[in-house]
């Protein structure tokens, strides 16, 4: 029997606190997990389903199915533990307590044709020996492409911004969802693999389109997409798992320009990182496609909606303090400028807090262990599977003082807050390793975020987004 050394509580007072059987039940067999799926995906919402069990077992932590359930997944066991407060949730970043193996999104693991056979990095836990391989290659890339990075992404958001400018002064308004994942793709296919889009006139146009049919595919059982009537939704999408066979032409084409294009990647995987070439090609794939693509494209939507709604004035502040670090246009946008713009940085934490972009983490447990809530401790048993729901333990009323309320300097007032800010698989104050399944990107995507914000209020004296969040319906340039 272990305990979980935390942070909150302390361990000292954490041996101190009952120990309670865990509430909640899985229901009879079928039954139980498909009116949790249908609660989960239509008669409450994701929200609502972990908040209802929350209030009715008075606890964090309770035992609920998880979709994908019947009829077809039938090898998929629906049965967690919800941890959705910070301390429970932490559990999920001690390796020595949870196995990260094959749980990215549950114990449903789409097939592995989808990675061309291959088991890719982030479904690896840390005790293989390949997972070090392929984390230290992801760091490695990085490294050498910082430069680049920083580059690729202020030249590919200049384009995108004129093109907004453009569309604005046309037509009133411009919805960017879409141009901002072009840009997302064609910056991270440098910054990544060191491979240019515009070499292929193909990927360039329909990259970005081929990587979302790619990932919408995989994810499908267990998102909600709200495209169809919730009846459909659930007969076509949430029933069976899709074929890899769909998007089979789209993923060669995508393998295939990182082939071509991506080459010293590619020779850097195989003669440092002891990958094949095949291996490295879906690790490089996986990375760009799902970890880093679906993650910006995900997350600088939350961002430049959030800040663009705000109606408490929050821009004319983010635009005097980027003006005030760049000294007007005499310093560049970069990773170093960024660093010192406290409320942009501040406000970025903050969306991430509010809208982690990756909202559920799964680990199943190694050994049993007592794993503690705010004031309760849990009897887990090995083999049990947590699942983690960020965006309520992101709001925990024990750390997070007004939890619900969107406020942008709140890491800026109290930085000890970081160390419960959880949205890269672990808190902000510690550092991605091999020996760890934190995001190996963490810091990228802070900056990079930065820079975003960066961009526009150096850009523009206003900008300011609609009701919905989804259009952009003011740009006006500095003076
Ligand atoms: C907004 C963007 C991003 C978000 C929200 C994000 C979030 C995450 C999360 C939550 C995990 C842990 C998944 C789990 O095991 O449950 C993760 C892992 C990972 N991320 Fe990110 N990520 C982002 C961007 C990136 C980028 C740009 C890269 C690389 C260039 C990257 C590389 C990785 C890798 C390699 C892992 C696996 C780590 C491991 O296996 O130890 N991510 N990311």
């Amino acid at each position: 029997m272990m305990s979980v050394s935390m942070m909150w509580p302390s361990a000292s007072t954490a041996t101190s606190l009952p120990v309670k059987a865990i509430p909640g039940s899985y229901g009879p067999p079928v039954v139980g997990p498909l009116k949790d799926r249908l609660d989960y995906f239509w008669f409450q919402g994701t929200e609502t389903f972990f908040r209802s069990r929350m209030a009715t077992y008075k606890s964090s932590v309770f035992r609920t199915n998880m979709p994908p359930t019947f009829p077809f997944f039938t090898q998929v066991d629906p049965r967690v533990i919800a941890v959705l407060d910070c301390s429970s949730f932490s559990a999920l970043f001690d390796i020595s307590l949870v196995d990260k193996r094959n749980v990215l999104i549950g114990d449903f693991m789409p097939s592995l044709k989808f990675t061309g056979g291959t088991r890719v990095g982030v479904y690896l836990d840390p005790t293989e020996p390949k997972h070090k391989l392929v984390k230290n290659f992801c760091f490695d890339i990085l490294k050498r492409s910082s430069r680049v990075w920083i580059s690729e992404f202020l030249r590919h958001s200049d384009l995108m911004l004129n093109n907004f400018e453009k569309e604005i002064d046309e037509k009133g308004s411009t919805s960017f969802f879409i141009p901002m994942q072009k840009c997302i793709f064609a910056f991270l296919c440098k910054g990544i693999a060191g491979a240019d889009p515009s070499k292929s006139k193909e990927i360039e146009d329909t990259g970005f389109a081929l990587l979302d049919s790619w990932l919408a595919l995989q994810l499908l059982p267990t998102v909600k997409t709200g495209a169809i009537p919730q009846p459909l939704e659930e007969l076509l999408l949430h029933s069976f798992p899709y074929p890899f066979f769909f998007v089979s032409g789209a993923y060669r084409k995508l393998y295939e320009f990182i082939e071509k294009e991506g080459q010293e990647t590619i020779e850097l995987a195989e003669s440092e990182y002891n990958l094949g070439k095949e291996e490295a090609i879906h690790n490089i794939l996986f990375v760009l496609g799902f970890n880093a693509y679906g993650g910006f494209s995900i997350f600088f939507n939350s961002l430049i909606s959030t800040i663009g709604k705000d109606k408490n004035g929050l821009r004319p502040r983010l635009k005097s303090e980027v003006r005030r670090v760049l000294l007007n246009g005499k310093r560049s946008i970069n990773f170093e400028t960024v660093k010192e713009m406290e409320l942009v940085r501040s406000t970025v934490y903050e969306v991430l807090r509010l809208n982690p972009p990756v909202p559920l983490q799964y680990g199943r447990a190694r050994v049993d262990f007592e794993l503690p809530s705010h004031d309760s401790l849990f009897q887990v048993s090995k083999g049990e599977l947590l699942c983690g729901y960020q965006p309520l333990a992101m709001r925990d009323p024990m750390v997070f003082k007004n939890p619900e309320e969107f406020v942008p300097d709140r890491f800026a007032k109290d930085k000890e807050l970081l160390k419960y800010l959880f949205w890269s698989n672990g808190p902000e104050t510690s550092e991605p390793t091999t020996g760890n399944k934190q995001c190996a990107a963490k810091d990228h995507v802070v900056w990079t975020s930065c820079m975003l914000v960066a961009q526009i209020f150096n850009r523009y004296d206003s900008f300011e987004c609609d009701e919905a969040g989804s259009s952009i319906v003011k740009l006006e340039k500095a003076t």
